[in-house]
C-alpha cells in the first residue's frame, strides 16, 4: 500500500524538488508536492529574495523557527483531509527533525535520503544563482544525522529520472516502513 506521506530530506541543491515533481508523475496515486519553499516563498517577496541570497531579514515578525513550525503544522491538516503528500526540506536541527516526525506520527510515512556529493551540490548551487553560496556545504554534514531512512537515492551519481523510477518502483512494491517511528524514538531518547 502506498504511504500517505513521502519525506525527501537532503541538502540544498541535492535535487529534492526536481525529484518530487518527477516522482509525482510516476506514482499511480495523486500526491501533492508541498515543500518548505511553499511556505517560505509566501514571505514578503523582498524578504524571500533576501533569504535566497543568504542575507539577513530584519522585518519585525520574522522568525525562522516559526516558519518551519508552521510548515510542520500544516502537514497533519493536509493529510487529515485525505491528501497524500510529497514533502521536502533539508532538516538540519534535531528539534526540527523531532517536530516534523511528531506531527507525522500516526500517518504512514516513508523517509527518503536524497544524497548528493557536497562538491556536486556546490557546483549546482553556483550555477542556479538563487541560493546562498555555501548553503549546501553547511547543510551537508547536518542533514542526514540523527535519523534513519527507509529509502536512499543519490542524485550525484544518478539522473533525476533514474532516481524517480527507482523510488516509484520501491514505493509501489513495499508495504511496511519503519524509519519514521524508529527515528522519532531515537530523537526522543536524546
Ligand atoms: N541528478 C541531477 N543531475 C543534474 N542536475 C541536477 C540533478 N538533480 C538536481 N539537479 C539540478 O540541481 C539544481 C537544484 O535542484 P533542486 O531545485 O531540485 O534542488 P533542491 O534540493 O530542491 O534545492 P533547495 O533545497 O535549495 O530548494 C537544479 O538546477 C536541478 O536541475
Amino acid at each position: 500500500m502506498l504511504p500517505q506521506v513521502i519525506v525527501l530530506n537532503g541538502c540544498s541543491s541535492a535535487g529534492k524538488s526536481s525529484l518530487a515533481r518527477a516522482l509525482q508523475e510516476r506514482l499511480p496515486e495523486q500526491y501533492l508536492y508541498f515543500g518548505i519553499d511553499h511556505v517560505l516563498s509566501s514571505l514578503p517577496q523582498s524578504d524571500w529574495l533576501r533569504m535566497c541570497r543568504g542575507e539577513p531579514i530584519t522585518r519585525s515578525g520574522y522568525d525562522w523557527a516559526t516558519l518551519v513550525r508552521g510548515y510542520h503544522y500544516c502537514l497533519p491538516g493536509l493529510l487529515q483531509a485525505g491528501n497524500r503528500l510529497i514533502i521536502d526540506n533539508g532538516w538540519c536541527e534535531r528539534d526540527e527533525k523531532r517536530e516534523l516526525l511528531t506531527e507525522l506520527a500516526g500517518y504512514a510515512a516513508v523517509l527518503v535520503a536524497v544524497r548528493c556529493d557536497p562538491a556536486i551540490a556546490a557546483v549546482r548551487e553556483a550555477a542556479r544563482g538563487d541560493r546562498a553560496s555555501g548553503l549546501a556545504a553547511w547543510e551537508a554534514p547536518r542533514v542526514h544525522a540523527d535519523w534513519d531512512y527507509d529509502l536512499d537515492v543519490d542524485t550525484g551519481t544518478d539522473s533525476i529520472a533514474d532516481c524517480a523510477d527507482a523510488l516509484a518502483a520501491r514505493l509501489v512494491e513495499a508495504r511496511y516502513w519503519r524509519a519514521a517511528a524508529d527515528s522519532l524514538e531515537r530523537l526522543n531518547l536524546g
